[in-house]
């Protein structure tokens, strides 16, 4: 009967995974980015690993289409895999030129250690994790994601690889995106029991401890 406001599933899970989320969400690289300050070096260590981050990204965006338990969910889930595979996609290419990437730093480049555990995250889930766990995992990349890009000042910096990466967090679609992630996140949640839920904010925790190694590991 008190039970007017119970958070939703994203939000208890959010909120058991602080510090770290706000953390992540207020990183330092992120107002130096909104600044147009990150040094190029750091932008261009950072992007080189991002990109490769990318790549098992779209292979856990898979599992997500495969593990869905209705046709709306694998729709919402292959727009975005559209999104990742277009104009993301252009965006490294144009930064990589910008920023006079080689050839094997954009194809094989020596992984940074946050870089192959997260990597390792998203694989083992999507081995072994059901499409609650995929939906966990990839919530937390995107969320975070927006959140940090929601904090922008209107005046975007002059660099477009600055000012696209922050805008390719902010923009509608992408809100949308989030959006329905989390509410499809809060849907399959709610037909979860206690042990599977605990599950979740495990991967939850440790999604969001690697998306803060991995800005920390480009800033110092
Ligand atoms: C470390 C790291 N974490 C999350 C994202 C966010 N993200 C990953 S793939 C993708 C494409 C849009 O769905 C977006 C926004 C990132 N880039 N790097």
């Amino acid at each position: 009967m008190t039970e007017t406001s119970a958070p939703s599933f994203t939000e208890w899970l959010r909120g058991r995974s602080e510090p770290d989320w706000t953390a992540v969400t207020t990183h330092p690289f992120t107002d130096a980015l909104f600044e147009g300050l990150v040094p190029a070096a750091k932008m261009r260590s950072y992007l080189v690993q991002d990109f490769q981050f990318v790549d098992d990204f779209l292979a856990l965006l898979g599992s997500a289409l495969a593990k869905a338990d209705r046709y709306s969910s694998r729709l919402a889930i292959a727009g975005s895999i559209g999104v990742v595979t277009s104009e993301e996609n252009t965006y490294f290419q144009r930064a990589f030129d910008a920023l006079g990437v080689g050839e094997s730093d954009r194809t094989s480049p020596a992984l940074d250690p946050a870089t192959t555990a997260f990597r390792e995250l998203m694989a083992d889930t999507n081995a072994r994790g059901g499409y609650a766990e995929v939906l966990t995992v990839l919530t937390v990349a995107e969320w975070s994601y927006l959140e940090w890009a929601m904090r922008a000042p209107a005046a975007a910096p002059e660099n477009f690889v600055h000012a696209e990466w922050i805008e390719l967090h902010n923009n509608h679609g992408f809100r949308r995106w989030v959006q329905w992630l989390c509410g499809e996140l809060d849907r399959v949640g709610a037909a979860l029991d206690e042990r599977a839920r605990a599950r979740c904010l495990r991967l939850f925790q440790q999604a969001t401890r690697c998306e803060l190694d991995f800005f920390n590991a480009h800033w110092d």
